[in-house]
């Protein structure tokens, strides 16, 4: 059997992505969830899990240096890289709005929008016809309509909690989030076997 190895997010998504692997049926080292290592073996599995940046998942995966992974939807249509996407997995549910001050226009000229998704927001008001300035930040979107930096964010919204908390409101939605597993192309004609058998494992408990 070839070993498999799996680039998997820290922080948000892990708990579920490591949740969805245990429930199908794959025996997981506990380490994994509460070490600081960032290369974790599964020996009963042949499985090396590499843990990562959300943002840099498909990154690894691109380059072969994990055959598979696990990234946001987000995370795949910023970076726009070459890899397969396999499946949804339907686990961090959320989705990408544009968000500001209640009852304000956009600047007529320039407007300025904040987001850490520069090409998500560019797409998105190119597809308006709406000439903007894309100012990019790495969190904290939210201040910048607050302190005047910006007129619009283009930011993830899950709860609307850091929207409402800060008094902002949303204009519109621009796409639903949820995580997808993807695959190098390389590896996935090499290890297709083992490929497909975790994807048809996954699936039948990402369709609970
Ligand atoms: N409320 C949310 N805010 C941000 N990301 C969310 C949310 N809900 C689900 N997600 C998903 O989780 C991913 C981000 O996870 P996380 O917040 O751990 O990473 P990050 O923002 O890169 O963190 P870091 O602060 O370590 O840079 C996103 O790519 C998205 O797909
Ligand atoms: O709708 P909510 O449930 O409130 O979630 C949305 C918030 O969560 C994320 O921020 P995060 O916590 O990742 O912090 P960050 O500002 O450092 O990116 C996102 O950027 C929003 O600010």
């Amino acid at each position: 059997m070839d070993e498999l190895t799996i680039a998997m997010p820290k922080g948000r998504i892990f708990e579920e992505a490591y949740e969805l692997l245990v429930n199908a049926g794959y025996d997981l080292p506990k380490e994994i969830d509460d070490s600081r290592k960032l290369i974790v073996e599964a020996p009963n599995e042949k499985i090396r899990f590499i843990l990562a940046k959300p943002m840099d998942v498909p990154v690894y995966v691109e380059h072969g240096v994990a055959d598979v992974g696990i990234a946001g939807k987000d995370v795949m249509l910023e970076l726009d890289r070459s890899v397969h996407e396999l499946l949804d997995l339907g686990i961090s549910r959320c989705y990408i709005a544009t968000a500001g001050l209640p009852n304000t226009e956009m600047n007529p000229v320039t407007p300025r929008i904040a987001t850490k998704y520069p090409r998500i927001a560019s797409r998105f008001y190119r597809g308006l016809g709406e000439q903007v300035e894309i100012i990019e930040l790495n969190g904290s979107i939210e201040l910048a309509p607050m302190i005047g930096l910006a007129d619009r964010i283009v930011d993830i919204v899950s709860t609307g909690k850091t929207l409402k908390e800060n008094g902002l409101v949303e204009y519109e939605k621009i796409v639903d989030i949820t995580s997808r597993l993807i695959a190098n192309p390389v590896s996935y004609r090499l290890k297709q076997d083992r490929i497909q058998d975790l994807v048809e494992k996954l699936r039948k408990q990402a369709a609970r």
